[in-house]
């Protein structure tokens, strides 16, 4: 790892990184770029900060347990560390397990020695069911699947959630303390926390899931584990009331420390960051640093795609990086409008992405405005209280540079699925076909990968009805369907759930 770069490198014409540079000492010239940027050397502790620029800053360990800032901001470093080409190069041929370590390593600080974040990691990903863990599949001359779901529950969520359950269990351990799990999933999240967290004697976990919104598998992957700390809540609201609500319990203060709430949605930096390792092992697989490499990315709460614009701030040569959403398309309507407008969330056969309140796009606008907290708090406040924001052109500009979309309706996903199977014998769950359709829309001459993000049998009626094939699941989940369900049902109200996490921790 050589000196940090800017975030905004080569890229910030309307920057003001002089001005920045007079209040804070650790700017100065760039090395590779002529704009002030923060010159972090080698060897130093990442430190990070919060998109609000008023809370507290925090080591990685702190922050991973932290989860929300308490300005209601998210976490993410202060500055992006930078792979050189040499050391990407390097890459080339290792596990997938020591990528990992390699690439976060140096956002980790001290909280883990050497030895021990290998140990982690290599725990993380015994339970996978694939050697190299995230393969890379060829589908045509130009075109890719990156498999994500060979995890304990069949989708990309594992890869982040199976290696945070070990983080949390070595931090916990070492300090003595309990904490109290609280996610809001559109299914695939919640499942991964609680197979990462169940049994677990430092942590209560409780997933509030939108009743009747998730696929029966993805709601028996909640309901069915025994372990009594383990707690599936079923909301009446959409995902992004359950996120809400959750927002709303961290910035209880009260709440939040007397029940020490942890979370590990994509609002816990640690999960963003264990999601960038796949876009090295894959782009690496597929010639990187000698050629650019591109990614579409099935898109919900912007936490994977960001994860792959961290990667390229890292230095990994992508060429582009596409957001493809389905017929819930906030994003992709930023992207053509400029305008950030909530509309109602519409129930759609690729359920883990309906979702209009896409959190990680917060960590985003950080840097389209230049890291100034007080932006952002502006445009969230905005969209809290009137539903939307306009984004600068600047921001526009930036946002255009870094990223394409593209949508995808009910019938065309459908139409996908099928497809893909006659073409390649693939049989794709509906948020992987949403990318594979937009990938093959907007190939151009990079190599072109989109994540496969979870695997067909957790949405068995959706791929049956397009391709006339059941899909099955593994022999270890054969018995999902007899498996007793536990599972309480309650309103999207605030008291209601804060009582229900009180009388059950
Ligand atoms: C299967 C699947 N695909 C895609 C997504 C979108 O990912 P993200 O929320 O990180 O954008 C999700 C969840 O959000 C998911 O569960
Ligand atoms: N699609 C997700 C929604 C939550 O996303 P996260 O990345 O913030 O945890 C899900 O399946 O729950």
């Amino acid at each position: 790892m050589r000196a940090l770069s800017c975030f905004g490198h080569n890229k910030a014409a309307e920057f003001d990184h002089q001005r920045r540079a007079r209040t804070d000492s650790r700017l100065s010239r760039c090395c590779a770029c002529r704009y002030w940027c923060c010159t972090r050397q080698t060897g130093d502790a990442v430190r990070y900060i919060s998109t609000r620029g008023q809370a507290p800053t925090l080591s990685f360990e702190e922050a991973m347990l932290t989860g929300l800032a308490r300005d209601g901001g998210l976490y993410l470093p202060e500055s992006w560390p930078e792979m050189v080409t040499d050391e990407i190069a390097a890459l080339a041929g290792q596990s997938y397990e020591e990528v990992a370590f390699r690439v976060m390593r140096p956002f980790i600080g001290d909280t883990f020695t050497d030895e021990e974040f290998r140990a982690i990691i290599d725990r993380a990903y015994a339970s996978f069911g694939h050697d190299v863990r995230c393969p890379v599949i060829q589908t045509g001359p130009n075109d890719w699947l990156l498999e994500l779901h060979h995890g304990p529950t069949l989708a990309f969520k594992d890869v982040a959630m199976q290696l945070i359950g070990q983080m949390f269990e070595a931090s916990l351990t070492r300090s003595g303390k309990r904490v109290t799990i609280v996610g809001a999933t559109s299914g695939d999240t919640g499942s991964a926390a609680i197979e990462a967290f169940r049994g677990l004697e430092a942590v209560d976990v409780f997933i509030l899931y939108p009743h009747g919104r998730v696929s029966e598998v993805q709601r028996r992957q909640m309901t069915t584990p025994s372990e009594s700390n383990v707690h599936a809540l079923a909301i009446d609201g959409d995902f992004d009331d359950c996120q809400a609500l959750l927002k709303d319990m961290f910035n209880d203060l009260d709440f939040r420390d007397r029940v020490h709430l942890a979370g590990v949605n994509s609002i816990n930096w640690a999960r963003v960051l264990a999601q960038v390792v796949y876009y090295f092992t894959s782009a690496v697989a597929l010639g990187a640093p000698d050629r650019s490499i591109s990614f579409t990315v099935p898109t919900g709460n912007f936490g994977d795609i960001f994860a792959g614009y961290v990667a390229k701030r890292m230095g990994l040569p992508i060429e582009r990086l596409i957001i493809a959403t389905n017929q819930n398309d906030i994003l992709h309507r930023t992207l053509v409008t400029g305008r950030h407008e909530k509309e109602g969330v519409t129930p759609s056969i690729s359920p883990s992405m309906d979702i209009q309140v896409s959190s990680n796009f917060e960590r985003l606008l950080f840097d389209l405005y230049d890291r100034e907290g007080e932006a952002v708090t502006q445009l969230m406040t905005e969209l809290k209280e009137d539903g939307r924001f306009t984004l600068s052109q600047g921001a526009l500009d930036r946002l255009l540079e870094e990223f394409d979309s593209g949508r995808v309706s009910e019938d065309e996903t459908s139409a996908e699925i099928t497809h893909m199977a006659k073409a390649t014998g693939q049989i794709l769950c509906p948020h992987t076909a949403i990318g594979t359709k937009i990938a093959r829309e907007q190939s151009g001459t990079a190599p072109m990968v989109t994540l496969a993000t979870a695997h067909a049998a957790k949405f068995p009626d959706a791929v049956e009805a397009a391709t006339g094939i059941r899909p099955a699941l593994p022999a270890r989940m054969a018995d999902l369907y007899e498996r007793i369900e536990r599972v309480t049902r309650l309103p999207a109200d605030l008291a209601a759930l804060q009582a229900h996490i009180e009388q059950h921790r």
